[in-house]
């Protein structure tokens, strides 16, 4: 696994990368002020070793929404992928209007295949605030199949959490995310199983619809095969049609050939002898 923050593209370019990975994924971690989205991150990037520098992350964060981004790689289910992860953080109430005016949250939002959202088990707003962050993806997405995985974090910190277990899947059950309580500092194996979890739901997301796209393309063939079939057989009926008149046309003009009449040629025949 690569630890590296920064421009994923320009890596990408520089060490010729992007044919090592089977799939990309793009995943926006959310929350509020210090709920551990950085160093959730980080560990997930960097591995176990980075527990023990977790207080002096040396990522650079974005001053208006500081948001970081890492890239790293992974292989999940033995297929490699390469993770772009964002983090977003926001305010704990946030204002609909100006997130849907801001092109960073609405990008952001938009492009991203899955989002972890985060509290901590020590501040009850931070729970509070996830309602009105989901509610804002959903709005910016405009639909509600998006992978998503809720996370209760610092669960380390022992006798005073403020947000029981309980309430924290209560509230995943209620979003329809599934639920993890981590602690970066005392279970980072725990955080790979969540960033697993997420590219799980992307992929069945993914398989999802393009099993839709295979069926509507074969529908459209159907289709295609049924009106072409039914052309034909307007045309041949037409065909049909058009030379039972003419020879309905002819019988009636009185037309008495000796190649249209049998009975003519043999009276022809009686004259004749
Ligand atoms: N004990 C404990 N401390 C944690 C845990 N996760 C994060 N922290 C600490 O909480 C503080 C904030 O962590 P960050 O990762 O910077 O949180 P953040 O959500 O990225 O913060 P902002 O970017 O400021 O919103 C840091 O001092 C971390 O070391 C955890 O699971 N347990």
């Amino acid at each position: 696994m690569t630890l590296w923050c920064g421009s994923a593209r320009e890596r990408l370019h520089s060490e010729g990368d992007s044919s090592v990975y089977e799939e990309e994924y793009k995943i926006v971690v959310l929350g509020s002020k210090d709920v551990g989205k950085t160093a959730i991150c980080q560990v997930y990037v960097g591995g176990r070793e980075d527990v023990k520098h977790i207080d002096r992350l040396g990522v650079q964060k974005n001053t208006k929404f500081r948001k970081a981004e890492f890239c790293t790689w992974d292989q999940v289910d033995g297929v490699s992928c390469c993770l772009r992860l964002s983090e977003l953080h926001l305010p704990l109430q946030v204002n609909p209007q100006r997130a849907h005016d801001d092109p960073i949250i609405k990008s952001l939002t938009q492009r991203a295949d899955g989002f972890l959202l985060i509290y901590s088990v020590m501040d009850m707003d931070s729970f509070w605030a996830t309602t009105g962050y989901y509610d804002l993806i959903i709005e910016l997405r405009g639909h509600a199949e998006t992978p998503l995985v809720y996370i209760a974090n610092k669960t380390d910190y022992d006798g005073g959490q403020v947000v029981t277990s309980t309430k924290g899947r209560d509230a995943a059950f209620d979003l329809g995310a599934s639920f993890y309580e981590t602690s970066v500092k005392c279970d980072p194996e725990r955080i790979k199983f969540v960033f697993h979890d997420v590219i799980r739901q992307v992929r069945s997301v993914r398989n999802q619809a393009k099993l839709q796209e295979q069926s509507c393309t074969r529908m459209r063939g159907l289709i295609c095969r049924l009106s072409l079939r039914s052309k034909r057989k307007r045309s041949q009926s037409r065909t049909r049609q058009k030379s039972s008149s003419s020879e309905q046309s002819k019988e009636l003009s009185g037309d008495h050939s000796p190649e249209n009449s049998t009975e003519l040629s043999t009276d022809q025949l009686v004259f004749k002898s």
